[in-house]
């Protein structure tokens, strides 16, 4: 393997470009505001123009596949060109595909999105640990076998995800309960990235919405020495403010993300670059 980690790789695009991942979320009303139909033709057109826009410039592109599996094969035709233009441009490329189950069929996703020649592999792969962060080791070894990275759900940017984050973990000793799932999701995160440096390829997702959550969940995000993907900028809300008060500490380590803050700007290429540069130099001064 002679691909450098993602952990190094995305520190790297960090520090040239600034802390912001562009979210591509082709949603049929931004289709429509963009004035292409909502089908896979649409889809590629949009996809290519965000692409044409930001890539060169700022660090990372997440394209959210549940928006590319709506237009059935031809999405996912088109969610692998974004894959490969990523390659092409060198702007680093986190598949947002959720994806968690058993270990053995978690194999095959990890074969589907994190193998060398798969065409729908980019840099990383956003995954659910909610089976059991172990349930993911098929994962965490092809990824870090193929200088990939992960972005496990931690503490999530949506209302709900508090009823299974924050509930604390029961052992057969402890009924009254041991640490959050959010910190023990952490802390599997942690004892995987010790010693690397600049930091690991294995990243947590927490949302820029989550308040003081991390704090009252216990979970230490200083110590995971290794990326904190954190969507919720813009369109859900978070700015600057809350970016500096969710982090803390842990902000250098922070991918701020936003998608519809940004693709609201298009289909002006010019327009679009001109968002992602403003939101990446917000969220730059927010975490400094
Ligand atoms: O993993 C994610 O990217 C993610 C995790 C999370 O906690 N919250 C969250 O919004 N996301 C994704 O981030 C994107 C947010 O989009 P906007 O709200 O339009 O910026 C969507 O693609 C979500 O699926």
């Amino acid at each position: 393997m002679t691909t450098a980690p993602f952990g190094a790789r995305l520190a790297a695009a960090m520090s040239a470009y600034g802390p912001l991942c562009v979210g591509i979320d082709p949603h049929a009303s931004l289709l429509q505001a963009w004035g292409l139909p909502d089908d896979a033709e649409g889809l590629r057109r949009f996809s290519l123009t965000v692409m044409e826009a930001v890539t060169g410039h700022v660090a990372a592109v997440k394209p959210q596949a549940a928006f590319f599996e709506r237009h059935g094969s031809r999405g996912l035709a088109v969610l692998e060109e974004v894959v490969a233009a990523g390659r092409e441009t060198g702007t680093l490329v986190v598949v947002d595909a959720k994806r968690g189950d058993i270990g053995s069929t978690m194999g095959a996703y990890a074969e589907a999105f994190l193998r060398d020649g798969s065409p729908l592999a980019g840099d990383a792969l956003t995954v659910s640990p909610y089976l059991g962060f172990g349930s993911l080791t098929p994962a965490v070894d092809l990824a870090l076998a193929s200088g990939r990275g992960l972005f496990v759900l931690c503490l999530t940017s949506n209302p709900e995800g508090h009823e299974v984050q924050h509930a604390r973990t029961a052992t057969a000793e402890d009924t009254a309960g041991g640490p959050s799932v959010a910190a023990v999701m952490a802390a599997h995160a942690a004892a995987l990235n010790a010693d690397a440096t600049p930091m690991g390829s294995i990243g947590l997702v927490v949302g820029a919405t989550v308040g003081d959550a991390a704090a009252r969940t216990g979970t230490d995000l200083a110590a995971v020495n290794g990326p904190l993907l954190a969507p919720g900028v813009g369109a859900q809300g978070a700015g600057a403010t809350e970016l500096t008060a969710v982090f803390g500490s842990a902000r250098s380590q922070v991918l701020a993300s936003s998608s519809r803050g940004v693709l609201r700007a298009g289909p002006d290429v010019a327009a679009l670059r001109a968002a992602a540069l403003e939101a990446s130099q917000e969220a730059a001064s927010a975490l400094r």
